[in-house]
């Protein structure tokens, strides 16, 4: 049984989810109010928090920052419209659990349930869940724990290139950045770094820097001896002294303090460090390879960055190619993530509709491996067929390319056919022009409806009706 609160301001929502969750067992509450919700993080321990993204007075970013500071053990799935992909790619970034797209579906939110609880359990020997927990279930803090059956590497021209590269460095002891959209598989090619250096069957432990609060980090880095600071009740070794002789992964490097980082330059300077409140230095032995979805020269031109860090950290560096450059291996990560949901879910689908894998080549996927292992599963849950066909994907997966006409060159020679598509379905690009226009005004006002209505010409009422539509 998980404790769960459930945060949307659509109060068919809350009352669907209690009713769905209570029966299953588990202890849920719910409100439609972000500041509510905040009170009740406060007062209550709970296992996960389903937030909607976009909430009437704050968005999901903030109580997912807030929930960071007051409740670090507590998980976070940010609930999200399809279209939103890309803010739900950064509240990964910030260290929420998972995002699950409405509509919502039953079994997804189960097995989402399952995985956090697996997760927690996974980790309950540590403190926080900055540990980074695997988006396939398992916990990064083992020794033996790369997915193997889960991963896939890919036989295309940038896929052989990155792991000519992974190669190489791998049996080094060099320092790595690993640079790479959120999704792309940063954390899965440290693990693979590890697994083929002398350090495999030493301790991998990942590190969300993104969900690492000022407040804890140097407490969970370093640890702290007992009475450091009140409510120091214990000893305590840090992630660093808990990763010695192995790896340790610090994923969006980029967000921690300048203190930490200090703290950091001296530890891979003199490979020492000291617990807070203690008297004497420990030695470490510990390989670090960090990732970063930014440029790390330009944090440290815009002074967020120590330069001295960067390069102690930049002995050599990986770029993860985004998923849509990885074309030769779409349709081989579209079989992988189809068996692996075949399993997860106990269903034996046989495989996609032809234009589904033309659709899919034609996507961006701004969420990359992530979004198209998630697309999958859900097109899984909502098909009756032996296949996935269009109908099971998201609308913005289906007409991106037909909304996006207009990115491509005027000689590439699917242009006319695309038009021609678009024209034939005038519905749908309609439809997709009327969303982005609502989209663009809505944020422009933050979502004040009475000035979005206002600027768009049309009253309360139908604004309301076409956001439900659209589910904005
Ligand atoms: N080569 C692969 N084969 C199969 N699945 C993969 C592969 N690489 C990544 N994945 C899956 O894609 C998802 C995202 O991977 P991962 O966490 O490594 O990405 P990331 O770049 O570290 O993301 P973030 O920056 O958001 O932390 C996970 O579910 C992971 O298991």
């Amino acid at each position: 049984m998980a404790h769960i609160l459930v945060i949307d301001d659509n109060l068919d929502i809350c009352q669907l989810l209690d009713r769905f969750l209570t029966k299953k067992g588990h202890n849920v509450q719910t409100t439609i109010s972000g500041k509510t919700g905040l009170d009740y993080i406060k007062k209550m321990k709970y296992d996960l928090i389903f937030c909607d993204f976009k909430l009437r007075e704050m968005d999901g970013r903030e109580i997912l920052q807030k929930v960071k500071e007051v409740s670090p053990n507590t998980q976070v799935v940010i609930i999200t419209g399809y279209a939103d992909v890309k803010i739900a790619v950064e509240v990964i970034k910030n260290g929420a659990f998972d995002y699950i797209t409405k509509p919502l579906i039953p079994d997804e939110i189960l097995l989402l349930i399952d995985r956090c609880m697996l997760a927690k359990k996974e980790s309950h020997s540590y403190s926080v869940n900055f540990l980074r927990p695997n988006d396939m279930g398992n916990s990064s803090n083992s020794s033996t724990n790369l997915p193997k059956d889960n991963y896939l590497r890919g036989i295309g021209k940038e896929s052989r290139k990155l792991y000519k590269e992974v190669q190489l460095v791998a049996p080094t002891n060099l320092s790595v950045v690993i640079y790479g959209e959120s999704g792309a598989g940063k954390e899965n090619i440290a693990k693979i770094i590890h697994e083929q250096s002398s350090r495999a069957g030493k301790p991998f432990i990942a590190i969300d820097c993104g969900a690492l609060t000022k407040e804890l980090a140097g407490s969970e880095l370093w640890g702290h001896e007992k009475g450091a600071f009140t409510g120091a009740h214990s000893d305590k070794a840090g992630q660093f002294e808990l990763a010695d002789g192995g790896t340790i992964f610090l994923d969006e490097i980029s967000n921690l303090s300048y203190e930490i980082q200090v703290g950091l330059l001296r530890l891979v300077q003199e490979r020492k460090l000291r617990r807070i409140g203690a008297s004497k230095d420990r030695s470490i032995d510990v390989r670090i390879l960090v990732a970063s979805n930014e440029d790390l020269r330009k944090s440290v031109q815009e002074g967020k960055f120590r330069e001295d860090l960067f390069f102690r950290f930049n002995e050599f560096s990986i770029t993860v190619p985004p998923l849509r450059e990885r074309k030769d291996d779409i349709a081989a990560f579209s079989k992988h993530f189809l068996e692996l949901a075949n399993e997860e879910l106990n269903k034996d689908l046989v495989g996609f509709d032809p234009d589904v894998l033309d659709v899919f080549l034609n996507y961006d996927w701004p969420g990359n491996l992530r979004e198209m292992r998630n697309v999958i599963r859900r097109a899984i849950l909502l098909s009756n067929g032996r296949t996935i066909s269009l109908s099971g994907l998201p609308p913005e997966v289906v007409y991106f390319r037909k909304f996006n006409f207009k990115e491509l060159d005027e000689d590439d020679p699917q242009l006319e056919t695309v038009r021609n598509d678009s024209y034939s379905s005038l519905k749908n690009a309609a439809a997709g022009a009327e969303a982005a226009i609502l989209r663009k005004v809505l944020e422009e006002v933050k979502y004040n409806r009475t000035k979005a209505a206002q600027r768009l010409g049309i009253d309360r009422k139908t604004l309301f009706n076409k956001m439900k539509q659209y589910d904005l």
